[in-house]
């Protein structure tokens, strides 16, 4: 597998405050790459970094072309979707609306949205803003998939959704990663487990774990020291 982005160097600030520190990872040209960290250690910021969309410094490759002096709305042209952590629906346009403003290309990919989100054909017509945070998310995936990408860039979408939701947007997200590779940020160490292949962990901003997803969570250990969850380590023998 070859990659599809290379981030090397990047670091990002916000109001003069680094908060992404020399980060360096790839990601291949296939599946789900997952970011992962504690709150608040940047990884929304390091996807922002790549969008253009924060101050940032460092090399950002796309399929072989530098993107890192690039404008936002130029990345995405060049074909790097963004699912941004607050799904930024339009609320009140509908859903065929929604879609629509999203489109960049002549052909879309409509048979796979249809296929992907059987539930938003039914609501075409609603106004995007009287839809569940589930549907919205659907409707903010959709958008990024209508056109053809190189890459997406997903940000916690299963965040605040119920169980049974998170299961369809986990699905969504597997099956739309057959067409186009995806680079994750997630917390929910299921959807995870479940999804990713490499995991990027970051900690106070920099890289500090970069691997098999599935094999870091199966060590307990490992992912109790990088994400302050899971299995406790033994402290001692019995008393
Ligand atoms: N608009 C902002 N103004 C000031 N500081 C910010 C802003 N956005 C983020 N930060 C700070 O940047 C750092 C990284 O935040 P970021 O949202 O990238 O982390 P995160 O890992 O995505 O967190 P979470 O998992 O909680 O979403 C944090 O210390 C945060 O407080």
């Amino acid at each position: 597998m070859s990659a599809v982005l290379e981030v090397v160097g990047l670091s990002g600030s916000i109001a003069g405050q680094q908060v992404v520190e020399d980060v360096s990872f790839t990601v291949p040209d296939r599946g789900i790459t997952a970011v992962l960290g504690r709150n608040g250690v940047g990884k929304t910021s390091t996807l922002r970094s790549i969008m253009g969309l924060i101050d940032r410094r460092g090399e950002v490759t796309l399929a072989g072309e530098r993107i890192d002096g690039l404008r936002t709305h130029r990345i995405v042209q060049r074909g790097v979707g963004y699912v941004p952590e607050d799904r930024e629906v339009f609320s009140r346009l509908t859903v065929a609306e929604n879609l629509q403003l999203a489109v960049r290309q002549k052909k879309p990919n409509w048979e796979l949205v249809d296929s992907l989100f059987p539930d938003l054909v039914a609501r075409r017509s609603q106004m995007a803003g009287t839809l569940s945070g589930g549907q919205q998310q659907m409707v903010s995936l959709a958008r990024a998939l209508v056109n053809d990408n190189r890459i997406l860039l997903v940000d916690e979408p299963t965040k605040g959704l119920a169980p049974l939701i998170v299961e369809q947007v986990a699905a969504a997200l597997a099956e739309a990663a057959t067409t186009v590779p995806i680079l994750l940020v997630e917390q929910n160490l299921e959807v995870v487990r479940q999804l990713a292949g490499d995991a990027v962990v970051l900690s106070g901003g920099r890289v500090v774990h970069t691997g098999s997803a599935s094999a870091m969570l199966a060590d307990d250990e490992l992912t109790h020291r990088l994400l302050g969850v899971g299995v406790a380590p033994a402290t001692g023998g019995a008393r």
